[in-house]
């Protein structure tokens, strides 16, 4: 369970997020939505320990990141934060790589080993295996960096646009698939971005909406519908709750396109 309390945080003087309060229970897929620079991926660095708010704070299974070293060791330990860019060892293969976040969190080695190479498959990308990571497209990266975070067998993940990174079709398919099966059977929670609505619907069981730096609603895919009047997808949905406006916009450029009257 991730409880935050009143996280506020700011860059500088402008207040990014401003008294967050959020409680995410066990078993969950969260997806944070919002318009872009309304501070999701703060939201995410913070849930992450990468980042420390200002106020408030963010606890993880009852411990409280970044209060003492102890706890936020034993945080560590069972949550995975993968960041929208990574950095990955350039010198090392995708196999190595994988081999050495499953044994840093401490992945039994036999089950570990099968683990490996099963992810390796899901990914496609076994014939890359064994490459230098410097090696692998942007893509293949994206797959090696989701594959690690799945590795870690961490039973709380926060992952920034998980769908994101010049994922192929099928690297789409196997992320779905897997946030579709493994927190309720595992006892998992899930928090990610995603701009994707379509993607959110398929495999989130609630939604965060951040507006102005502040929780305008977190409900269930069909609560943001029913808001929003019930008819239609969620991205009707979120187009009428979070960009109102945007209709009137694309009516005005619309307009001003049509040419002037004095011209032919
Ligand atoms: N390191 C930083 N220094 C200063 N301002 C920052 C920094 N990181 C983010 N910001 C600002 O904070 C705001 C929130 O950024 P954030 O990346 O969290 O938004 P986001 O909702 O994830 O955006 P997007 O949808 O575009 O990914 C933005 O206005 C951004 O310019």
């Amino acid at each position: 369970m991730i409880v935050l309390s009143n996280v506020v945080h700011h860059y500088g003087v402008r207040p990014i997020l401003r008294g967050i309060n959020l409680t995410i229970e066990r078993g969950d897929v969260v997806a944070v939505v919002g318009p872009n620079g309304t501070g999701k991926s703060t939201l995410l660095g913070i849930m992450g320990g990468q980042l420390c708010p200002q106020i408030g704070q963010v606890a993880i299974d009852g411990l409280v990141r970044r209060r003492t070293i102890e706890e936020e060791q034993a945080i560590r330990r069972v949550t995975f934060f993968l960041p929208d860019h990574v950095w990955l060892p350039g010198d090392r293969s995708g196999r190595e790589y994988l081999l050495s976040v499953g044994r840093l969190y401490g992945v039994e080695e036999f089950r570990l080993m099968d683990h490996v190479q099963r992810l390796l498959e899901l990914f496609e990308l076994e014939a890359m295996a064994d490459q230098d990571l410097r090696s692998y497209s942007s893509g293949q990266k994206k797959k090696i960096a989701l594959a690690a975070a799945l590795v870690s067998e961490a039973r709380c993940l926060l992952l920034d646009e998980p769908f994101s990174g010049g994922l192929d079709p099928s690297g789409i398919l196997a992320m779905k698939r897997v946030l579709q099966r493994h927190p309720r059977r595992r006892d998992m929670t899930v928090v990610l971005t995603s701009p994707v609505p379509e993607l959110i619907e398929e495999v989130a069981s609630r939604v965060v909406v951040l507006k102005d730096g502040r929780v305008l609603v977190f409900e269930t895919v069909e609560g943001i519908k029913r808001l929003t009047g019930g008819r239609g997808s969620l991205s009707d949905a979120l187009e009428r709750l979070i960009f109102p406006e945007t209709i009137d916009k694309l009516d005005r450029y619309f307009q001003e396109e049509r040419l002037p009257e004095w011209v032919d």
